[in-house]
């Protein structure tokens, strides 16, 4: 199976911007172990403005651009370096992909981000992709965040499942930090414009998307006749049970394409 996977902010990374090891390397060895299963695996890897912040000790995560953007130079350099050393141990290779909104839009573009992709994976290395915050920065030529970006790759590789990995485990009747009483939804099979409503906009302190994002990539995927599965990041070897199809988080099931006709084939 080929399976994106995306990692928020605020799984790898405490709300200090430092890194959260035991969730880091968890992920590692369990996205590792996929790997050494057969699977192919590309991860969508947040948190280089989250652990800028961590490394630049500055005290909160800065709310002006220019700032954000030199929290990402400097995380991203933190975030590779770390993936690079914890896969090494399990040897495996791993290759950055920076990508901005302009670059998945422009066709010839996209056709060598998807040519560099495939050959990345025949060669056995694995991609790890994050938008590139440094020189993306308004409205025009950013995605503006990782949920987003994770279901263009997933679509743009034909991918067959894509996990985003959060600090929530699914998707809820309501936000649970504002609603105790909700219930996850373990299943949707169609996101009606009720379901998207279940959004509340607010994520974490470090985190963009929040939850209407994931919703949003959750209907570029399923569209493209893909899974989406909302998982809970603290326990990256759920992704053992997803991977198999089992009921964890909340699956968003794809809209199976329908078989071509013989006079299509
Ligand atoms: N209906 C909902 N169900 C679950 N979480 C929700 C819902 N509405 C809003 N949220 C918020 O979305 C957050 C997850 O998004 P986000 O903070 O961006 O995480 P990440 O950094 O992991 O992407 C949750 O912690 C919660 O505060
Ligand atoms: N590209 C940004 C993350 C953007 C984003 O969507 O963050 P998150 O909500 O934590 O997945 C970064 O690396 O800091």
């Amino acid at each position: 199976m080929r399976i994106v996977v995306k990692v928020g902010t605020s799984t790898l990374a405490y709300p200090t911007g430092r890194l959260n090891i035991r969730h880091a390397e968890e992920l590692v060895k369990v996205l590792s172990d996929l790997k050494n299963e057969g699977h192919e695996v590309i991860l969508v890897s947040s948190g280089a403005i989250g652990m800028g912040v961590g490394k630049l000790s500055l005290p909160a995560r800065p709310k002006d651009t220019t700032t954000k953007q030199a929290c990402a130079a400097v995380g991203q350099c933190e975030l590779m370096y770390t993936y690079d050393r914890l896969f090494s141990a399990y040897d495996h290779t791993v290759a950055q992909i920076l990508l901005t909104g302009v670059d998945v839009e422009h066709t010839e573009r996209r056709v060598n981000i998807q040519n560099t992709l495939t050959r990345l994976l025949e060669l056995g290395a694995l991609p790890i992709i994050n938008e590139n915050d440094s020189v993306a920065t308004d409205e025009i030529t950013s995605i503006g965040d990782n949920d987003t970006l994770a279901a263009i790759v997933a679509c743009c590789c034909k991918a067959d499942l894509l996990v985003l990995l959060s600090d929530i485990d699914g998707l809820y009747t309501a936000n649970p930090h504002t609603h105790p009483d909700a219930a996850l939804i373990p299943l949707v099979e169609e996101i009606t414009p009720e379901v998207m409503a279940l959004a509340d906009g607010a994520g974490s302190a470090l985190g963009t998307g929040g939850m209407a994002t994931k919703l949003r990539a959750a209907r570029m995927v399923t569209g493209s006749g893909a899974d989406m599965v909302i998982a809970n990041g603290a326990h990256p070897e759920l992704l053992y049970d997803i991977a198999a199809g089992k009921p964890i988080g909340t699956r968003f099931a794809g809209h199976k394409q329908p078989a071509l006709s013989t006079q299509e084939v």
